[in-house]
């Protein structure tokens, strides 16, 4: 399935990552950050270069959501903006990531440095992802409850793949990877870096080295996918919380993917299989990593089938 000494980019998506959506102590997301570093492990153990990229969709709504909170409970409390709580996410979730990876390491003897580069990520001013917000962020809720919010704190709350109602958020492209020279420097000296988390915070470059945060949230799988071409790397590998993708999904009719060609993936896209703000955009971001280079393929999966798919047992895989 993973051809010998392969670099693969690896996005983890945010709510994979708070695995059990009642239970968002620190606790339980250190514990499936180290469930998480297992199959990583065994990638790095194999030999090929591996890059993490990650979610924070429901872990920066809930940062803003303390903030907004505290802030009204107290107006002496400056705002936190956006870009700020997005990189607070990168650096909690790099944190529990780095160190679940480095303990599963040196558990293994493996003798490599894992590190998260808080990243910036390059956005267009105007991209329409800002006129039209698509980005779920935050935790699920009841449509009783998102109507409160849409009435008291002015969100746009949107249902999200029938788990429930989440506040969207803009969700502009990524254009570049502002620190991915540094994070090639690093992957080619043999260390496992963390990098685009939360899809990176995004940026608008003013010239001149001026780089001005904007409050939005990129999606991890287009920002996994900038930094794979960029890398120039072999595989994507996109771990969420289904062991495959489906068409006509959650209805009796669903039917689950194993290998996928470019045309079938943009067919089914077409006849609309894949949720706005869930599956299309990772469905999206395999098709543009397919396409950029002969040879270069996509992997969906869970988190806990991981290790089953790089062996090419379940999953999804896109190929050219
Ligand atoms: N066609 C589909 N096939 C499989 N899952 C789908 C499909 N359409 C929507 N989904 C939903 O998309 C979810 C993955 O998106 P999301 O939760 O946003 O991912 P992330 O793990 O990146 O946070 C799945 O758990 C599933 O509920
Ligand atoms: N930023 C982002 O794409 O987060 P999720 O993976 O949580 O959706």
């Amino acid at each position: 399935m993973v051809n010998k000494n392969s670099r693969i980019v690896i996005a983890l998506g945010g709510n994979a990552l708070q695995a059990d959506p009642k239970d968002t102590t620190a606790k339980a997301q250190i514990q499936t950050a180290k469930d998480t570093a297992k199959p990583i492990v065994d990638l790095i153990q194999d030999g090929h270069e591996v890059i993490i990229a990650h979610g924070n969709g429901p872990q920066v709504g809930q940062i803003v959501a303390t903030y907004e909170t505290a802030t009204a409970a107290n107006k002496d409390l400056p705002i936190m903006p956006f870009p700020e709580c997005g990189a607070m996410s990168q650096g909690y979730i790099g944190y529990h990531l780095q160190q679940a990876i480095r303990e599963e390491m040196v558990q293994r003897e493996l003798k490599k440095e894992v590190g998260t580069v808080v990243t910036q990520v390059v956005v267009d001013e105007k991209d329409p992802g800002f006129q039209n917000p698509t980005k779920p962020v935050g935790s699920f809720f009841n449509e009783e409850e998102a109507k409160n919010l849409e009435k008291e704190m002015g969100f746009v709350m949107k249902e999200d793949s029938g788990r429930g109602y989440r506040r969207v958020v803009a969700s502009p492209e990524p254009v570049d990877v502002v620190e991915a020279p540094m994070v090639r420097t690093l992957v080619d000296n043999g260390h496992v870096v963390i990098t685009v988390g939360g899809g990176g915070v995004p940026v608008l470059d003013r010239g001149n080295g001026v780089l001005e945060g904007v409050p939005a949230v990129i999606d991890k799988d287009f920002a996994s996918e900038k930094v794979a071409e960029i890398l120039d790397a072999d595989m994507l590998i996109i771990l969420t919380a289904v062991e495959k993708v489906a068409i006509n999904f959650g209805t009796p009719e669903e039917k689950e993917l194993s290998e996928i060609t470019i045309g079938e993936a943009k067919k089914y896209m077409e006849e609309g299989h894949f949720a706005p703000g869930s599956m299309l955009p990772k469905v999206k971001a395999a098709l543009k990593f397919v396409e950029s280079k002969p040879g270069r393929k996509t992997l969906i999966t869970s988190l806990e089938k991981a290790k089953d798919a790089i062996e090419g047992k379940t999953g999804t895989t896109i190929v050219n």
